[in-house]
C-alpha cells in the first residue's frame, strides 16, 4: 500500500526547546490513523507541518509522494488544496452564515459561478451530516456537534485526499463525539478519505483508527492497531494505557 504521508527524520525547536528530533512517521493511504501522546509532546504541532502550515526545522514531509521541505510558498498551494484540516483553533467566521463558510475556499481557490459554489457547499453541507436548514445559520445558534460538521463541511469544500483533525471530539458530549466517530468513520469508507486525527479520546480512537502513533521522547515511538499498542512494552505507553480511564475505554470495545 503506498504512503500518503511519509516523514523523514523530522527535527522541530523552538528556540532552545526540542519538541520533535529524528522522528518518522508513514501513514498509509485509505487508513485512519490517529496520533496520540503526552501533553506538550508535539502532536498538534506535527499535524499543522503535515498540514503545511509550519516547516520543519530538519527533516522531510513526503505528501502525495512529493517531497515538500524545500518547496516555495506558491509551490506548496496545490499540495494544500490536496488537503483538508480541522483545528481545534479553526473556528468559523462568527459573521458568516454556515453556507457562507463552506463556500469561502470554494471562492478563494476555484473560478466557479457564484451558483455553482453554493451547490457545491450544499452538497459538502449534506455529506458532513447537516440538516438543509443549518445552511442559512448563523455559528453562535449551533450546537457544538453542529458546529464541528460545520467545520469538516468546509475541510471538505475543495475535495480533499486527506483530512487532518485536531481533537475532533473535544468539548462533545458522548452522543455527540460518538455522531462525529460514525461521520469520521463514513468519511472514510464512502469517499476513501485518509484521515488523520490527533485525539485523548480513548473511546474515539479505539472505535474509529486503523491504526495509531504514539509520541514520546521526540519521537513517533510504536504505530500499532489500538489492541497491540495498548499492550506494548515500552513504559511510557504502558502509561497512557495503565489509567482507569484507559481501561474502561477499552473494556467498551470488546
Ligand atoms: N508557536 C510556538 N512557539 C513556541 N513553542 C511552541 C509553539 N507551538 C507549540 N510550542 C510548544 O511545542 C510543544 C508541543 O506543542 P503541541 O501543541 O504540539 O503539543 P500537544 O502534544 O499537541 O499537546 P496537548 O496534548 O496538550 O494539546 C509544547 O511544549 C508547546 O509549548
Amino acid at each position: 500500500m503506498s504512503s500518503i504521508i511519509h516523514i523523514q527524520g523530522l527535527s522541530t525547536k523552538f528556540q532552545t526547546d526540542t519538541v520533535h528530533e529524528n522522528l518518522h512517521l508513514r501513514v498509509k493511504t485509505g487508513e485512519i490513523l490517529g496520533i496520540v501522546g503526552g501533553s506538550g509532546t508535539g502532536k498538534s504541532v506535527l499535524l499543522s507541518q503535515i498540514a503545511l502550515l509550519r516547516r520543519p526545522n530538519a527533516g522531510e514531509v513526503y505528501l502525495f509522494e512529493q517531497a515538500t521541505a524545500n518547496l516555495s510558498e506558491k509551490a506548496l498551494l496545490p499540495i494544500r488544496q490536496r488537503i483538508g484540516v480541522m483545528f481545534q483553533q479553526g473556528a468559523l467566521f462568527s459573521s458568516y452564515t454556515v453556507l457562507e463558510n463552506i463556500c469561502v475556499p470554494l471562492r478563494e481557490h476555484t473560478k466557479l459561478s457564484n451558483n455553482l459554489i453554493r451547490e457545491l457547499a450544499m452538497l459538502k453541507l449534506k455529506l458532513a451530516g447537516l440538516p438543509d436548514h443549518a445552511a442559512h445559520k448563523m455559528p453562535n445558534e449551533l450546537s457544538g456537534g453542529m458546529l464541528k460538521r460545520a467545520a469538516v463541511a468546509r475541510a471538505l469544500a475543495l475535495d480533499p485526499e486527506l483530512l487532518l483533525l485536531d481533537e475532533p471530539s473535544a468539548g462533545l458530549d458522548p452522543v455527540g463525539a460518538h455522531a462525529l466517530d460514525e461521520l469520521m468513520i463514513s468519511l472514510n469508507t464512502t469517499l476513501k478519505l485518509t484521515l488523520v486525527l490527533v485525539s485523548h479520546d480513548l473511546d474515539s480512537l479505539w472505535r474509529v483508527t486503523h491504526r495509531v502513533a504514539f509520541l514520546g521522547r521526540k519521537q513517533v515511538l510504536q504505530v500499532a492497531d489500538m489492541q497491540t499498542l495498548s499492550q506494548s512494552d515500552d513504559e511510557l505507553i504502558q502509561n497512557y494505557f495503565s489509567n482507569p480511564r484507559a481501561h474502561a475505554a477499552q473494556a467498551r470495545q470488546l
